[in-house]
């Protein structure tokens, strides 16, 4: 009997406070998921009878060129399972982070007792269906006009796609980690909805995009994919930094013991409680069509931390204290204090960005932000995570006519100023990784 097609999906995420911060444990960051979500379909391959095949197929319908096959065998000395891409026509056309997500969910499983004896794993396709938001290039709704569905066909392929900044490695990684536990582990072993469960996909999510990005960050984006909104103190990077190279010798017991916490290691800290948006208001995102190149600025802001400490710390303990008292209060619902709190707040990252030299909130931001505060129903937004000219986060009224009048205002910007700056329909959300009705994925799955 082939298995029913299963969904997961994870969020994408926003830092509202604690960017360049959270890289060190003695601070924390005010992380809030987002209700942009991707999604990862998990099917059966079916093969005829006699017929044996080793492939996983991961197809991202929404992109040109969006389709990865893999091979994948056991690597010797207890390395794992390494995965080998197949080509697709003509040429080579690689995703680290699908491939690498691959090579650590299949590797990890190959150390539970539910691997299968006969060191296989069933053929299956994994089909990721991300939403629209977190990409800025117009595209075409895939339903008729008069009904769309919920995802667009964009017109071009991921590597050309203008990303807005809300973590879809991260939210990818995490999706599709979930969807390969849930198709070859029992539920018994794996459950999404379980606190257990969790802790075991953040571990591995964790690991994988490490592997993926290159860099050991400060993971409050996988955070956020697992459990949504929260407050986050990062783990120590050296709970990752002793795990030999993918399929090397001894790589799948040394993952599974990273991944199960067998030494008690995982010093991250995840608080869910008292995160909140006021009743009334909404997260919003507000699109530059930009992007930044994260990496330079972190390490500049960084430089700076180390050339000099004395004025760094000062800025960055009382950054941490405004913070978290904008987290206090805004799980209070002290709606009036959010404009102060949160100017408090930029104040000093622009500090921080003069003094390192980092534009985390460029000039062209803050006059937009200011001119968004002028906007009634528009409380104060800041630009999050690294800062530049990732899309703005903006703390409004969740009411229609607010809405309007910011979509009405910042087309004004657009023609005056130059640019493309608009509202994405993406709201703040609490929930983290969940199952998902399949049904909502009709016509892109089969
Ligand atoms: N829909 C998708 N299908 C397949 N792979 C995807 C998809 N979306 C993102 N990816 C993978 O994630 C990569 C983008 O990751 P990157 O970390 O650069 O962006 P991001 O996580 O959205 O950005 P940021 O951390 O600034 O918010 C893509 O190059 C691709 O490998
Ligand atoms: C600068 C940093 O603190 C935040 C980066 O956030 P974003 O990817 O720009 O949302 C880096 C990190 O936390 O890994």
């Amino acid at each position: 009997m082939p298995r029913t097609p299963t969904a997961v999906s994870a969020p994408g995420k926003v830092l509202l406070a604690g960017g360049y911060l959270v890289l060190d444990r003695e601070y924390t960051g005010l992380v809030y998921g987002l209700s942009a979500r991707i999604s990862v379909i998990a099917q059966e391959i079916k093969t005829s009878p006699g017929i044996q095949l080793t492939e996983i197929v991961v197809n991202s319908p929404q992109f040109l060129e969006a389709q990865w096959r893999y091979g994948y065998h056991l690597a010797p000395d207890d390395g794992g399972i390494k995965v080998t891409q197949f080509q697709v026509g003509s040429s080579i056309n690689a995703n680290p982070f699908v491939e690498i997500t691959l090579s650590y969910a299949l590797s990890y499983i190959t150390t539970t007792e539910h691997y299968k004896p006969s060191n296989t794993f069933e053929p299956a396709q994994f089909t990721i269906i991300a939403d629209n938001d977190y990409y800025s290039q117009s595209h075409s709704m895939t339903g008729t006009e008069k009904n769309p569905t919920r995802f667009a066909k964009f017109p071009t392929a991921l590597k050309d796609a203008h990303k807005t900044g809300l973590g879809s490695s991260a939210a990818l990684v995490t999706a599709l980690t979930a969807a390969l536990l849930t198709q070859y582990l029992p539920t018994s072993a794996f459950d999404p909805a379980t606190d257990a469960s969790k802790r075991i996909l953040h571990n591995l999510a964790q690991a994988a995009h490490c592997a993926a990005q290159g860099k050991v960050g400060s993971g409050f984006d996988i955070a956020a994919a697992v459990y949504g909104s929260c407050r986050y103190r990062r783990f120590s990077p050296s709970v990752l930094q002793g795990l030999p190279e993918a399929s090397t010798p001894k790589f799948a017991p040394a993952l599974a013991a990273c991944v199960n916490d067998n030494d008690g290691q995982w010093d991250v800290e995840i608080a869910k409680e008292g995160v909140a948006v006021p009743p009334g208001l909404a997260l919003r995102m507000c699109d530059v069509d930009c992007g930044s190149q994260t990496v330079g600025m972190v390490k500049q802001v960084l430089a700076w931390r180390q050339a000099d400490p004395t004025n760094s710390r000062r800025i960055w303990d009382e950054l941490q204290a405004r913070n978290v008292a904008l987290g206090a209060l805004l799980s209070k619902n002290q709606t009036g204090e959010i404009v102060e709190a949160i100017n408090q707040i930029r104040e000093l990252i622009r500090a921080m960005g003069s003094e390192s030299g980092v534009p985390i909130e460029p000039e062209s931001q803050t006059s937009l932000l200011d001119a968004l505060m002028d906007v009634e129903g528009v409380h104060n937004g800041v630009v999050p995570g690294a800062g530049g000219f990732d899309a703005l986060a903006l703390l409004v009224d969740d009411d229609e006519a607010t809405e309007r009048r910011v979509e009405e205002f910042l087309v004004g910007w657009g023609r005056e100023k130059g640019g493309a700056v608009r509202l994405l329909d993406v709201k703040g959300e609490m929930q983290g990784v969940r199952r998902e009705e399949l049904a909502q994925y009709e016509g892109w799955v089969v």
